[in-house]
């Protein structure tokens, strides 16, 4: 029988949630190979800004007050790319938690990746990278 999975509560299972995510991402070949040479050996510092990212948007602690998109502009990414960061950061949100806030996480992800790529002009009907 399933465990009944909680909903993310508080700035542990977001910490939970973030660090899950980017194990995944590191070990995933679409993605690593645009991480990788930006974070190079500092994974502790991209991690800590964005358990705050995520605990600021779900928790509403404060904690982050920069902004995502410059940082998005000069990386080579496309759809395949956001596609693939959804797909991941929604199982991992699945895996881990059920419930309202759990949902909420999905749900901004995907308005941000979305914003992220209009900003960018990639276009969701792209399918050729
Ligand atoms: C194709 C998908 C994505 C890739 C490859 C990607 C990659 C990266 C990389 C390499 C950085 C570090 C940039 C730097 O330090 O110069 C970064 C930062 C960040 N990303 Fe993403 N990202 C993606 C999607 C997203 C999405 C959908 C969100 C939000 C839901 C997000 C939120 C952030 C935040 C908050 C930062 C920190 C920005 C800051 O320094 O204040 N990313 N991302």
């Amino acid at each position: 029988m399933e465990v009944q999975k909680r909903d993310i509560q508080n700035e542990t299972d977001v910490n939970l949630l973030v660090n899950r995510f980017y194990i995944i991402v590191r070990n995933d070949r679409i993605l690593d190979v645009v991480f990788a040479p930006v974070i190079k050996n500092n994974w502790d510092v991209h991690l800590k800004l964005m358990v705050d990212f995520w605990s600021t948007l779900l928790l509403y602690t404060r904690k982050y007050n920069g902004d995502p998109l410059p940082k998005h502009l000069s990386l080579e990414v496309s759809k395949k790319h956001f596609d693939r960061w959804i797909q991941l950061f929604n199982e991992t949100v699945d895996e881990l938690f059920a419930g309202v806030i759990a949902e909420n996480a999905k749900k901004r992800a995907s308005s941000i990746a979305k914003i992220m790529k209009a900003v960018k002009g990639i276009s969701d009907v792209e399918v050729n990278n």
